[in-house]
């Protein structure tokens, strides 16, 4: 399974084709469209989130609410592109016209000044349209489709913040599944710890006052995989280094971590290594799940548990210095509208784009043209692997 996503934030639409999806799987435009309003929510969002109103119009792979097995083509409108019509039409405009709205000023922090070296583009708007994150939209999309794949295999995965600007959350490990959902979906920021949430949000509520951003960390958490998947006979069949990619391919993530994650620096092996069990009814299991659910690359049937740090958002209210592509001149960024924090939209994001890498490696490991025969195969090993 492999997906691509094409668009621009203020172009017309956003697209998504998903190939490689199992034949006979259920999947309805309500399975994306969650996702998709999820995403969007979250205390800190800028303007942009009172206009975009994101729902999927499923254009190819579906039918009567099952996958054909042919590509899965997904398209997201841009409201806001009525505003930019002008801006962003696809047809030849006159060169006067051009030039009055040619961008000239990087934005620090963003991926203007590189993208404008590495293309030869003199207008900016010609990168940040399109790193900008408002593809994680598609993004999330594809990972929808993974999601219910997984779900359908009986295997659930959930994103929530653990911290916000230095406010960390309790980590709760005790909370079942089902109540990490609910809790994580009522939360205005997204987070399990309801006495954290007030100060994230009044964390977010100040560094808006102030012109500022702020960021933090995300954690998903998937239950319900059997020990095995992923590889350690390559660098790249490595599951957790797929994550990894995955999770540091959002925009504005600085880092990612497994379980304890770096903390393992700080320990000695005896207060690292989980220790293996076993008992008839479950198989093999560990006393503690300091790795995240990973050993040599594959998972120990353990919950996967995986961190990813977002930095603050780049562009500011309250000016950074840049210099001009054309004059040279130095000049204050400054702006009209941006999120003050989407650290809450990213643990959406994070969560889908993980659920795509464990839905793949399911579909590389096991026979996957017909859904139902990839369930049977898939729960036949998960039953090898408990009576292992
Ligand atoms: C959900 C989400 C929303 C974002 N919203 C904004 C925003 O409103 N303003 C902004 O400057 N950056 C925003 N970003 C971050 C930028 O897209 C990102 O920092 C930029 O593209 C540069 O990429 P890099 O930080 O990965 O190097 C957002 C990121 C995510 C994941
Ligand atoms: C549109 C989305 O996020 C956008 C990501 C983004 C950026 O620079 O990354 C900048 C903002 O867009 P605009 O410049 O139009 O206000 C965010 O709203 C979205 O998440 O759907």
């Amino acid at each position: 399974m492999r997906y691509l996503t094409a668009g621009e934030s203020h172009g017309k639409q956003l697209t998504t084709i998903v190939e490689g999806v199992p034949a006979q799987m259920p999947l309805t435009t309500q399975n994306i469209n969650e996702s998709l309003l999820r995403r969007q929510k979250g205390h800190g969002r800028g303007k942009r989130m009172q206009i975009e109103k994101d729902l999927v119009d499923i254009a190819g792979g579906v039918r009567h609410g099952y996958t054909l097995g042919s590509p899965i083509a997904m398209v997201v409108k841009n409201d806001d592109f009525k505003h930019w019509e002008d801006i962003m039409g696809e047809d030849p405009i006159e060169s006067d016209k051009k030039l009055r709205r040619t961008v000239t000023s990087p934005r620090p922090g963003h991926a203007d000044l590189n993208g404008a070296i590495k293309y030869g583009h003199r207008d900016m708007r010609n990168i940040l349209e399109r790193s900008s994150a408002r593809e994680t939209a598609a993004r999330v999309a594809a990972g929808a489709v993974a999601k219910t794949l997984l779900a359908n295999l009986g295997v659930k995965i959930v994103g929530y913040v653990n911290e916000i600007a230095g406010i960390v959350a309790e980590s709760k490990p005790e909370l079942e599944m089902d109540e990490r959902i609910k809790q994580s979906e009522e939360s205005p920021v997204r987070t399990l710890d309801e006495d954290a949430a007030q100060k994230m949000m009044n964390a977010i509520d100040q560094a808006k006052k102030d012109g500022d951003s702020i960021g933090g960390v995300c954690e998903v958490r998937v239950e319900g995989l059997p020990a095995g998947l992923g590889s350690y006979v390559h660098y790249d069949r490595k599951l957790d280094a797929k994550i990894a990619f995955a999770v540091q391919s959002i925009n504005a993530f600085k880092g990612v971590e497994f379980g304890i994650g770096f903390e393992a620096a700080r320990r000695n092996g005896s207060e690292v290594h989980d220790e293996i069990i076993h008992s008839e009814e479950t198989g093999f299991s560990r006393r503690t799940n300091n790795l995240g659910g990973f050993e040599g690359g594959m998972t120990t049937g353990m919950p996967v548990v995986v961190k990813g740090v977002m930095k603050p958002i780049p562009t500011l209210y309250k000016p950074l210095q840049s210099v001009d592509i054309e004059s040279k001149e130095v000049f204050n960024a400054s702006i009209e509208r941006s999120d003050s924090c989407a650290v809450p939209a990213a643990a959406v994001v994070m969560e889908h784009v993980v659920a795509f890498e464990i839905a793949k490696e399911i579909l590389d490991q096991f026979p996957h043209d017909q859904f139902p025969k990839l369930k049977e195969a898939f729960d036949q090993y998960k039953e090898e692997a408990r009576c292992f």
